[in-house]
């Protein structure tokens, strides 16, 4: 019988390694802070998407890394930010604060020396986690004057008692592999919950969505805020090809035509751009097809949004 049950699971319960941590990660922080950015490195490959543009990522993401003994599921989240004046903001924190639930640690991502309202607003919310805090000052490579570090530390411990405080460049890859130990350190004895090779909870259609919308976000520059979604129409794979239809849904008439750009230029180099990335990614050919259609007021309406796909939380 045991062998039955054995086979039925792949696994048997003395293959489970008594010293094996597994747990979860949340990395918080207000918008542009380098939450992604930081995840895309623990990995070593691009996951999460990131842009200059702040609330770039709209969704919990999972980053899972598995390195020898440890399995260590991060929880990438969107910025927290005060305002709220629209249903995609009001998402947006939503789906922060539900990352805070049922974790094992929490990574507080600071910018430098930066200390703003929105940074405060998550620091409140912090109070009212009980796992261990661990302040990350990212960024640590634009700090010129080093001995601020130090006075700047003193002044966020008194607000909140982190368990440790590590000054990191996500970016450059500073400090990241102390991290990693860090990190390990805080997980529960517990067995993988993922398969080793498994970096994400999301599906290749998610990812590719969000890689178009990183591209077309970074193409835009300050032109278009949040007024953009993509929808992945048809995701069809044959042979080693990816055939991906993907419309990008705007609010306006006149943000078509931005993201088009003169005789198509800009929308064929996003297409570009995200075409390679996927390829990288999914590691296997891509031909991607985008459109772009209007659908008003998207942003600010619920239903909208449920529609478009955001009701995951
Ligand atoms: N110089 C420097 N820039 C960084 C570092 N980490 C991230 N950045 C930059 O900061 C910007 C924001 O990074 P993201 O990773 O998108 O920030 P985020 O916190 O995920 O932003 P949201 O999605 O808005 O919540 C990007 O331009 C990054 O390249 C770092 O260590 N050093």
């Amino acid at each position: 019988m045991s062998e039955l049950i054995d086979s039925f699971f792949g696994s048997t319960p003395s293959e489970v390694d008594p010293e094996f941590r597994c747990g979860f990660v949340a990395i918080v922080g207000r918008p542009n802070v380098g939450k992604s950015t930081l995840l895309n490195h623990l990995l070593g490959q691009k996951l999460s998407i990131t842009s200059r543009k702040p609330q770039t990522t709209r969704h919990k993401i999972l980053g899972i890394v598995t390195e020898g003994k440890v399995q260590a599921v991060y929880v990438d989240t969107p910025g927290m930010h005060k305002k709220e004046p629209r249903a995609i903001n009001r998402y947006m924190n939503k789906a922060a604060e539900s990352a805070l639930k049922d974790i094992d640690l929490v990574l507080f991502v600071v910018d430098g020396l930066k200390w703003t309202p929105d940074d405060e607003l998550v620091l409140e919310k912090l109070q009212r986690v009980d796992a261990p805090i661990v302040l990350l000052i990212n960024k640590v490579d634009t700090v010129a004057d080093k001995e601020k570090l130090l006075p700047h530390i003193a002044s966020l411990s008194a607000k909140l008692r982190f368990s440790e405080v590590v000054p990191v460049s996500a970016l450059r890859g500073h400090n990241l592999p102390a991290l990693h130990e860090l990190v390990s350190r805080f997980l529960p004895f517990a067995p993988p919950l993922y398969a080793e090779d498994q970096i994400t909870d999301r599906s290749q259609r998610f990812l590719a969505a969000e890689l178009i919308r990183e591209k077309v976000m970074r193409q835009l520059g300050d032109e278009i805020p949040y007024d953009l979604t993509v929808q992945i129409e048809s995701f069809k794979e044959e042979g080693n090809l990816l055939r991906i239809d993907t419309n990008i849904y705007v609010e306006r008439p006149g943000q078509k035509a931005i993201v088009i750009g003169e005789g198509g230029q800009r929308l064929k180099l996003i297409g570009k751009e995200a075409r390679i990335d996927m390829e990288k990614l999914f590691e296997r050919k891509v031909m991607l097809t985008l459109w772009v259609k209007i659908k008003g007021g998207w942003s600010d309406d619920e239903r909208a949004l449920k529609s478009l796909g955001y009701s995951d939380i």
